[in-house]
């Protein structure tokens, strides 16, 4: 299989004309400053200069004479007077300096009329909240003294606040969510709707900052982005809460902005993530582009509840070892991912035993990215078999340790049909689309520290990595590049990040009646399903139209081998899977199993709910319970969402 290489680190020429550029603007800044005096004196003799032509020009002409006697004698005396001409040089010196000074137009001293009835009006509507009866000195009161509640204030061009610092009385209660909430809401109103507000609470120093944010960038493109292996750009952000930037390309241009990162991997504290979103809101697409970073360093598994072939991109691609979109597919991959976890921590754990190194296939990063899967659990329920859902436990719980990350993107409106496990166990949390602050506040466990806008553009949201702030993000767009409504610029995008296509292991291919023939599954086994009663949420056809398949130039991929007895459509192929025997049947979990404790505890051994074929349990060590963060970071996520 062939390794996609190290992200090239972008050519550094257009950087050191910007050094260079930016070297000569400093330069230039201080020479200015070395020759201010001299430019400013040149200046009022220039002036002068220009004074004394308008005067000899607008002076009559048969007054000229005696103007030029008179000018003449005032030389003769200069000259004749001891220490004339230097008094005189000095004089001129001094007046062209006067005349040279800059004079700025003068700021204006205040707010104008308009300006001031707003500012009147955002002090009337908050003398509610921030007055009591009780007080003998109210900053707050109906006629009172707006400009000592509001010490700052700047307003943008169309007259609207900018920006805004609000005083308020020590009596307010600024450490209750709802009292902060309501003022919160009140400014944003009074400010001027569809704009995002930032509020700071100094709760010290009584006064809360009130700031307009800017639009997060939307035109960010999927892209190779600077970053190292266990790193993955979750979107952008705003510079205020993030200290590194990234440099990205739109069309020819470089720019650098900032962006949420999420590590993974041994040393992550948040190893699994889980996005929600209304319908549309994006949270395909950033599970997209996420297995589209992954596959640079390792492997994913893509599970595909949506079932309109987001992910047909990815089909046979190197790395790519499944995508599924049917329930016994789902069942199988998600049981081998289980099986694999178990391995590498075993592996892991007699190299640790025996002084060696992990071996090396227990370090490539292992992804299994799930795009609704609370769709399959329905269907599992619907049809008396085991929730797929139930398969993601040991991933979760062990995966950090073995490099295998667990993403979970579902809807909103799903959240209670996610399994305990997944909402206990995924510390990094994403938030795209429209959403009530107390679905906010549900997922990302604190509400975010910005207003909510009515109309939000695709892929835009919230990301809280653990305890961490809440960030607000803006997914690059990375779109599904068959769909026919994408821009060709987009497409090609995603299309210059895909893979190679995996060549089949044996080189041929299996003709599909043979491959049902070959479906069979290990003496003893119960059929998952018949055939025909197997619900199937995808369409079988390829995703791909004719038009897509010459923009892409590229052959649809070759099944290699089918792991399951469900008739899987040839560009759901199931790769380097099934190279593995299949695992043991599962034991199905109790149905709603009560939720874990988030950290394992010390010793845990490898729930016995899924079945390794090694049946060693797995050891004390590898489970590395005692790194896990305690249940109280993980953001609260409750079923009433
Ligand atoms: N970050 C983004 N930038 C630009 N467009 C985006 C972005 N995210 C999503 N879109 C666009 O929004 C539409 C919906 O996106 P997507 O399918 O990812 O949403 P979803 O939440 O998975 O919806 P559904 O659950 O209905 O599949 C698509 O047309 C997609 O191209």
């Amino acid at each position: 299989m062939a390794r996609r290489p190290l992200p090239r680190i972008l050519s550094n020429g257009s950087a050191q004309l910007a050094r260079s550029r930016e070297l000569a603007r400093t330069a230039a800044d201080s020479a200015t400053d070395v020759l201010h005096p001299l430019i400013t004196i040149t200046r009022g003799l220039r002036r002068l200069a220009a004074a004394g032509r308008r005067k000899w020009t607008e002076t009559p002409k048969e007054r000229r004479g005696a103007l030029l006697f008179l000018a003449a004698s005032v030389v003769l005396v200069v000259a004749l007077v001891p220490y004339g001409p230097l008094l005189a040089a000095i004089t001129l010196m001094a007046a062209a300096a006067w005349k040279g000074r800059e004079r700025s137009a003068a700021a204006p001293d205040g707010p104008d009329e308009s300006q001031t009835q707003r500012l009147k009006s955002l002090y009337e509507a908050l003398v509610p909240y921030f007055s009591a009866a009780e007080d003998p000195e109210p900053l707050y009161s109906h006629g009172g003294a707006w400009d000592k509640a509001f010490p700052t204030y700047a307003f943008d061009g169309g007259g609207r606040i900018a920006q805004l610092v609000v005083r308020y009385p020590a009596y307010f209660t600024d450490g209750e969510a709802e009292s902060r909430a309501r003022i919160e809401h009140l400014l944003a109103a009074k400010s001027g709707r569809g704009r995002e507000y930032h509020f700071t609470w100094d709760e010290e120093g009584n006064q809360l900052t009130v700031g307009v944010l800017l639009p997060l960038p939307v035109d960010i493109a999927a892209q190779r982005f600077v970053t190292t292996p266990g790193e993955t750009v979750l979107g952008f952000t705003d510079p205020t809460r993030v200290q590194r930037t990234l440099p990205v390309t739109h069309g020819e241009q470089r720019r650098d902005v900032p962006p949420v990162v999420w590590r993974t991997g041994l040393r992550s504290t948040e190893p699994h993530l889980l996005a929600l979103g209304q319908p549309g809101s994006g949270t395909s697409t950033l599970l997209r582009s996420i297995a589209l970073q992954a596959l640079q360093h390792g492997d994913v598994v893509i599970v595909d509840g949506g079932g309109t072939g987001e992910y047909a991109c990815l089909t046979g691609r190197d790395g790519v070892l499944a995508v599924e979109a049917g329930l016994a597919g789902v069942t199988a991959s998600l049981e081998w991912a289980a099986t694999e976890t178990e391995r590498r921590l075993i592996a892991a754990n007699h190299a640790h035993q025996v002084g060696d190194p992990p071996p090396a296939d227990t370090k490539r990063p292992l992804w299994i990215l799930l795009d609704r899967p609370t769709a399959f659990t329905h269907l599992a329920a619907a049809d008396g078999r085991k929730d797929p859902q139930s398969l993601l436990q040991v991933p979760l719980r062990h995966g950090r340790p073995a490099n295998v990350t667990v993403v979970v993107a579902d809807q909103l409106d799903n959240v209670d049909a996610l399994s305990d496990p997944v909402r206990q166990h995924t510390r990094a949390r994403v938030v795209l689309g429209p959403a009530t602050a107390d679905q906010l506040a549900s997922v990302l466990g604190t509400p975010p520290p910005t207003t909510l806008i009515d109309e939000l553009p695709p892929g835009r949201g919230y990301a809280r990595l653990g305890t961490g702030p809440v960030h607000r993000l803006q997914v690059p767009a990375t779109p599904n590049p068959y769909d026919d409504a994408t821009p060709n610029a987009l497409c090609e995008a995603v299309l210059a990040l895909l893979p190679p296509r995996t060549d089949p292991a044996d080189g041929e291919t299996i003709p599909e009646q043979e491959q049902e023939q070959e479906q069979d599954w290990p003496e003893g086994e119960a059929d998952p399903a018949p055939t025909e009663a197997e619900p199937e949420p995808m369409p079988a056809e390829p995703r791909t139209t004719g038009a897509e398949q010459a923009r892409t130039e590229e052959p649809l991929p070759t099944p290699v081998q089918v792991l399951t007895k469900e008739p899987v459509p040839d560009q759901v192929a199931v790769a380097a899977l099934p190279q593995e025997p299949l695992p043991e049947p599962v034991a199905a979990p109790p149905r709603d199993p009560l939720p874990e404790p988030v950290a394992a505890p010390p010793n845990e051994p490898v729930p016995d709910q899924v079945a390794a074929p090694p049946k060693e349990p797995v050891p004390d060590q590898v489970a590395a319970p005692a790194e896990e963060p305690g249940s109280d970071q993980v953001p609260a996520l409750t079923k009433e969402t």
